[in-house]
């Protein structure tokens, strides 16, 4: 993840350019153009900075911003916007990898795709994309007899992986090839290019592209993708603890009143998504439903700058709606005409995984009945300046008939994630 760099506050307004459009989600926020010039006054947060834009003061995204004046060639925007030395950095180190091979959930699904698909995989060539260690490709040696997996990994880990792969006896089928798999060249097509390129709320990290432009490239006419298809979950749910643990606190701290912070605590707390949540499945106020589809083998790299998905719920038991819960399902279809798909699902009636789930809090909780209707819809929209990241906005309209008789209320929220 991008990280946090909080500068001082300067007295003087410092004036920033805006480099894409950003809408406004509640009043407490200023809405933008590309170009507009904006007056910032003060950078309260690493991702929020409190800003003026023609006398209309309000919150702006940070990272939608550059200093006017930054060239584009200036160090300030010579960052790289895919961070590649952090990020290809902390993949040449093991935690990150030990988390992944300790997610026993998601480790035996990929173990499980390549038993069932055994015999289909006889003589093929594999592309592991991303292939960290390498478990992947030595299952598909070790369970499967494929002509060539050719193991592609950009990190340093890739010079451990071919130990890894000589250490266990595969290197007649494993080629460990290191570099970025949309730059390096193999030398032949293949028939199944697999990998593990989930991120939280399926996409953060936008591995995904990566993916896609080796499939455009690399992957034969009739090849096999797994995962095949993709699925971001979402649902209204109710978060207590977290609620009580971010906001009740300061109600009544060692007897004394500090609810002058609440406001504080909503725009810190409830304006970023809460990875590794893990919610219970009473928390959830009806069923989930699958809000944004992925088919890997029609999918653009185009399409992911915005993708917006639909929901209907229909509250199924009273409660308190404190937000909505995300994760992801994956499905691996089979090598054999008709064999059965594989599926990992993070979600809370599935074995745990480091994934975890991720909570949009509300703005502020809201009584809910069962019957009550929860529609609106979610667009992730990929940030234009730091590619491996994304903003996730959340509409939705709440239409009640409480059993108090009251008319049928209808509520509107936005919310924007960073
Ligand atoms: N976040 C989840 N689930 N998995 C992350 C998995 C990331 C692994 O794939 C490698 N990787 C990521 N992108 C590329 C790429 N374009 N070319 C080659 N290797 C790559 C990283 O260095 C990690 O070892």
């Amino acid at each position: 993840m991008q990280t946090e760099k909080v500068e001082e506050e300067d007295d003087a307004p410092e004036e920033y350019v805006a480099l894409c459009d950003f809408t406004a989600s509640g009043s407490e926020q200023l809405s933008f153009i590309t170009g507009d010039k904006l007056l910032v006054h003060n950078k309260s947060s690493a991702d929020w900075w409190w800003a003026e834009l023609q006398g209309v003061i309000g919150y702006v995204p940070a990272s939608y911003l550059r200093l006017d004046g930054a060239e584009e060639g200036d160090d300030a925007s010579l960052e790289d916007p895919w961070q590649d030395d952090e990020y290809f950095g902390s993949y040449g180190t093991l935690r990150l990898h030990l988390e992944m091979l300790s997610d026993r959930s998601r480790t035996e699904t990929y173990r499980q795709v390549i038993v069932s698909n055994s015999a289909s995989l006889r003589d093929k060539v594999v592309m592991d994309l991303g292939c960290g260690t390498g478990i992947i490709s030595m299952f598909c040696a070790q369970l499967a007899k494929p002509s060539m997996v050719y193991a592609v990994e950009a990190s340093s880990m890739a010079e451990h992986t071919r130990q890894l792969v000589k250490q266990n006896g595969c290197e007649e089928v494993v080629t460990v090839l290191q570099g970025r798999a949309e730059e390096l060249e193999l030398p032949e097509q293949v028939d199944i290019l697999v990998s593990e390129w989930m991120g939280n709320c399926l996409l953060f990290e936008f591995m995904v592209e990566s993916v896609l432009l080796a499939r455009d490239r690399w992957l034969r006419d009739g090849g096999v993708m797994w995962p095949s298809s993709a699925a971001l979950a979402l649902v209204p749910c109710q978060a207590d603890s977290y609620y009580t643990e971010t906001m009740a606190f300061w109600e009544r701290p060692y007897g004394l009143d500090f609810t002058p912070l609440q406001p504080l605590a909503q725009q810190e707390f409830f304006t970023k998504p809460k990875f590794s949540h893990l919610i219970d499945p009473e928390d959830c106020l009806c069923a989930p439903c699958d809000v944004i589809c992925l088919n890997m083998y029609t999918v653009q790299v185009r399409d992911l700058e915005e993708m917006t998905g639909e929901f209907q719920f229909c509250v199924e038991k009273p409660g308190i709606f404190h937000g909505f819960t995300a994760w992801f399902t994956v499905q691996f279809e089979s090598l054999e005409m008709g064999g059965a798909t594989v599926e990992l699902n993070t979600g809370p009636n599935s074995d745990p995984t480091h994934w975890k789930q991720t909570l949009f809090m509300l703005d502020r909780p809201i009584q809910v009945y069962a019957g009550d209707s929860i529609h609106g819809n979610i667009v992730l929209r990929r940030n234009p300046v730091w590619r491996r990241h994304m903003t996730v906005a959340l509409h939705w309209t709440i239409n009640s008939n409480t059993d108090d008789s009251q008319a049928n209320i209808s509520l509107h929220y936005t919310s924007i994630f960073i």
